[in-house]
């Protein structure tokens, strides 16, 4: 997927979290948008995936030359973000069955097969609800790693992961399709080393 930013702006009242933000992503890069607590990390995802509108300044989306209508965006994303709620009232293969009917995975790897992959089997009927943060964050992730879809945003991707956990992220993360973009908001370095675009959001104050 194609992104085109165009003096991207968003401001809460009178504060501008970001301005004057250009930027242009082809398929299959990786970008990080770096910056400490608070400068404008999260907002700016979610103004990139159309959950808050932009101030100022234009977004688009191309998938080969055809653009994506801004209506039709959320379908070819998969974001995992700590204000991205699972639904806890599910189990565990309730919620993955309930995923792929609205994305699926890639190489139709079934939800049992999902399941095993993350080392998650014997919670498979377990309510999401009773799983620990890890364990949420874990399958958060692997939902945005498996899933059929040309864009992935990981925002905090290791918030909540243990040394082992972390390990497999960063084996996951290297393992996404080459046509695959992805954007990861984060202040740790190591979460987002092998991005060869990085910005700093207090760039665009
Ligand atoms: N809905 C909102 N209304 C008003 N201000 C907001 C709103 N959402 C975020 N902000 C403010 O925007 C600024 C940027 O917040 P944001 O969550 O994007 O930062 P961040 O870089 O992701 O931080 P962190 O690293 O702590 O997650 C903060 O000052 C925050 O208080």
């Amino acid at each position: 997927m194609q992104i085109i930013l165009e003096q991207l702006g968003k401001r809460f009242i009178r504060e501008w979290i970001f301005r004057r933000l250009s930027l242009e992503l082809a398929t299959g890069d990786r970008l990080a948008i770096t910056g400490p607590n608070g400068s404008g990390k999260s907002t700016l995802l979610q103004v990139l995936t159309g959950a808050m509108p932009a101030s100022e300044g234009k977004i688009q989306y191309f998938e080969g030359s055809n653009e994506i209508p801004a209506d039709h965006f959320f379908r070819q994303v998969s974001i995992a973000a700590p204000y991205l709620e699972l639904i806890e009232e599910f189990t565990l293969t309730e919620l993955v069955d309930f995923h792929q009917k609205f994305k699926p995975f890639k190489q139709n790897l079934s939800t049992p097969a999902f399941i095993e992959r993350l080392d998650l089997k014997a919670s498979r009927d377990k309510f999401i609800r009773n799983f620990s943060s890890g364990m949420k964050q874990r399958l958060k992730l692997g939902l945005a790693f498996y899933s059929n879809v040309p864009l992935v945003i990981l925002d905090e991707p290791t918030s909540n992961l243990d040394t082992r956990n972390s390990d497999w992220y960063f084996e996951e993360v290297q393992k996404l399709d080459a046509d695959q973009t992805l954007i990861i908001a984060s202040n740790v370095p190591a979460e987002y080393q092998f991005c060869e675009k990085v910005i700093d959001i207090q760039a665009y104050k």
